[in-house]
């Protein structure tokens, strides 16, 4: 298994054009949250934002939307139990990151379900959490032709793959994930997250601690969104996108015993701009 080299982020993010726009950045939607956790919406949304999307929609239940506007002004909202206008935003949108405190209900369920059924080649199809939950419980093939990119946690994995977590070793690892899809990329999240796609893997050399706090995660939904909306779906976009959440969790985890979510999405537009000067540098 490769090791991530630091030397990604200086690739993948590189300054921007003067003459660009928000278009230029990627449209972004992101089906998250329920009432019991409003949270995993905010911190996915923020961190989309915060990481450089043009453009975010939170796809949400309504009850949310005073907590999402304004904590995150950037982000457009829309009402997920309002199929027409959910159905446009996913035939619209470029990424789609689902699952961030979605729960399991059957609404959850229905959703899952119409993003896995009306994506196409050109688009990336981010499943993070609840989404991961529902794929296993239901059962529901990884039919679109959409680029796929699942996230889970050694929990999640086991109920998508079948693995014990002592079980999960690289082969058995690429064995499920072919099962699934043999296409989609596979982030599996623990200390040393790791990558998996077709028949390459690879692992970060940081992430500490400090970063296991409720919503992590959800901010690595966040941040993948932001990166493949902004810099286009790659392999090297996305070894990026998982390195900087750690990389920033580092940086925190020096001065500080815990490491908030939103304190590295707070950094994400300071450290992707340096990272950005380091590529000027160079050339
Ligand atoms: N502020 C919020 O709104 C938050 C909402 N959340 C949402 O809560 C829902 C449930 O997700 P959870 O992940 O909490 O619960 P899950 O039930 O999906 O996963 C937790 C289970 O996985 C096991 N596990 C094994 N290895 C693990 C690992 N490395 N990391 C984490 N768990 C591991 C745990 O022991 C536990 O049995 C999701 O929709 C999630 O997005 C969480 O993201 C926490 C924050
Ligand atoms: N001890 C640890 N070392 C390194 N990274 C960690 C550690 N604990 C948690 N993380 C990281 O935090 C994130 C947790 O994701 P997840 O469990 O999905 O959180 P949540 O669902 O609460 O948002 C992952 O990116 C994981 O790699
Ligand atoms: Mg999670």
């Amino acid at each position: 298994m490769e090791k991530i080299s630091k030397t990604i982020l200086n690739q993948v993010i590189t300054p921007r054009n003067p003459e660009s726009y928000k278009g230029n950045y990627g449209k972004a939607l992101i089906i998250a949250g329920s009432t019991q956790f409003g949270g995993a919406a905010i911190l996915a949304s923020s961190a989309a934002v915060n990481s450089g999307a043009g453009l975010v929609t939170i796809a949400t239940t309504p009850e949310k939307f005073s907590a999402i506007n304004s904590t995150i002004p950037e982000a457009m909202t829309l009402d997920y139990h309002n199929k027409k206008e959910l159905l446009k935003a996913i035939l619209n949108n470029k990424v789609i990151a689902i699952g961030p405190g979605l729960g399991t209900s059957s609404v959850a369920i229905g959703l899952v379900k119409a993003v896995l059924n009306n994506t196409k080649t050109d688009q990336t199809v981010i499943l993070d959490a609840s989404a991961l939950t529902i794929i296993a419980e239901e059962k529901i093939p990884l039919q679109t032709t959409a680029h796929i990119i699942m996230t889970p946690h050694q929990g999640e994995w086991r109920r998508l793959s079948q693995l014990g977590i002592p079980e999960q070793t690289e082969a058995k690892n690429f064995e499920a994930l072919h099962a699934l899809n043999p296409d989609a990329v596979l982030i599996l999240k623990k200390h040393g997250s790791e990558i998996y796609y077709q028949d390459m893997s690879f692992q970060i050399t940081a992430g500490n601690a400090g970063m296991a706090t409720g919503g992590m995660g959800d901010t690595l939904t966040g941040i993948l969104t932001g990166f493949v909306s902004q810099f286009g779906y790659s392999l090297a976009t996305i070894q990026a996108a998982l390195l900087i959440h750690s990389v920033i969790g580092d940086k925190l985890y020096k001065k500080n015993y815990v490491v908030l979510p939103s304190k590295i999405i707070e950094k994400l537009p300071k450290y992707m701009n340096e990272f950005s000067q380091q590529t000027t540098n160079k050339n």
